[in-house]
């Protein structure tokens, strides 16, 4: 017998114009719920670009997406936020001058009660955020503000979590505890979209892989047919590690 499930997330010739310039092209693809995948590329690839049209902040100029059957092309961040679509971009995402308490607090529109249990989770997933709770999120390390920006995504309870180069400038322990959290974010049944410039963790971590080059689906596949050939070939010694 086969099981067929239909996707979470289906991309269909999403097209994206910055004025002349065309970041991406013609990008076709589906995503499983509570799956993984990995999407590689040399700088400039459009990995970002990928990120950003999926979460509303740049609109395609042609193709579509639909989360859940319900097409979300052209809609507000906002609109693809609470469909269950969320976007943690390059940079933190947490309001520095704030408690790890307050920035929780702010990331869901639930009532008291509702607020309080969706806290009491997130504690549940990231215990050093309990601890931590009454420090500034400024003074957090680098990778504890990364676990705050992710406990602050699923605080709406999405069903996709894209995260754009989450790791980027992180020590090697930091990067450890970013990818424990996004497994986290898994076993919790959320599906995961991770760009990542280096290659390797990113593959471990993934169900399937999609290389994009100038803008283009370059190679898709399963994550463990990307061999060290292939990442060679398309993104270069320097990250393929
Ligand atoms: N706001 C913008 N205006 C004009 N061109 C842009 C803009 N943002 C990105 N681009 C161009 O679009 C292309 C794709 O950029 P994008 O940031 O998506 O690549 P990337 O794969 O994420 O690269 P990196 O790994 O360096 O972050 C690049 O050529 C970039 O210069």
């Amino acid at each position: 017998m086969t099981v067929t499930t239909s996707p979470l997330l289906a991309v269909r010739a999403l097209t994206v114009r910055y004025g002349a310039a065309q970041a991406l092209r013609d990008v076709t693809f589906d995503l499983a719920p509570n799956s993984a995948l990995a999407v590689l590329g040399p700088n400039g690839a459009g990995k970002s670009t990928l990120a950003r049209a999926l979460s509303g902040l740049v609109p395609p100029v042609a193709g579509s997406f639909a989360l859940d059957g319900r097409d979300l092309t052209g809609q507000s961040p906002d609109t693809i936020r609470r469909a269950g679509l969320v976007h943690l971009p390059e940079g933190r995402g947490v309001f520095p001058t704030l408690t790890v308490m307050e920035n929780l607090r702010m990331a869901t529109a639930c009532d008291r009660r509702g607020r309080a249990a969706a806290v009491d989770r997130a504690f549940e997933i990231f215990p050093v955020l309990r601890e931590r709770q009454r420090q500034a999120a400024g003074t957090l390390s680098g990778g504890e503000q990364q676990m705050l920006s992710l406990a602050r995504a699923l605080m709406v309870d999405p069903r996709l979590v894209i995260a754009d180069e989450l790791s980027l400038g992180l020590a090697p322990r930091m990067v450890d505890v970013v990818f424990e959290s996004l497994r986290r974010a898994r076993a919790a049944g959320v599906a995961v979209i991770m760009i990542e410039q280096f290659a390797s963790r990113a593959l471990d971590f993934a169900d399937r892989c999609l290389v994009l080059q100038r803008g283009r689906i370059a190679w898709s596949g399963d994550a463990d047919r990307a061999g060290p050939e292939l990442l060679r070939r398309y993104l270069g010694e320097a990250t393929a590690a």
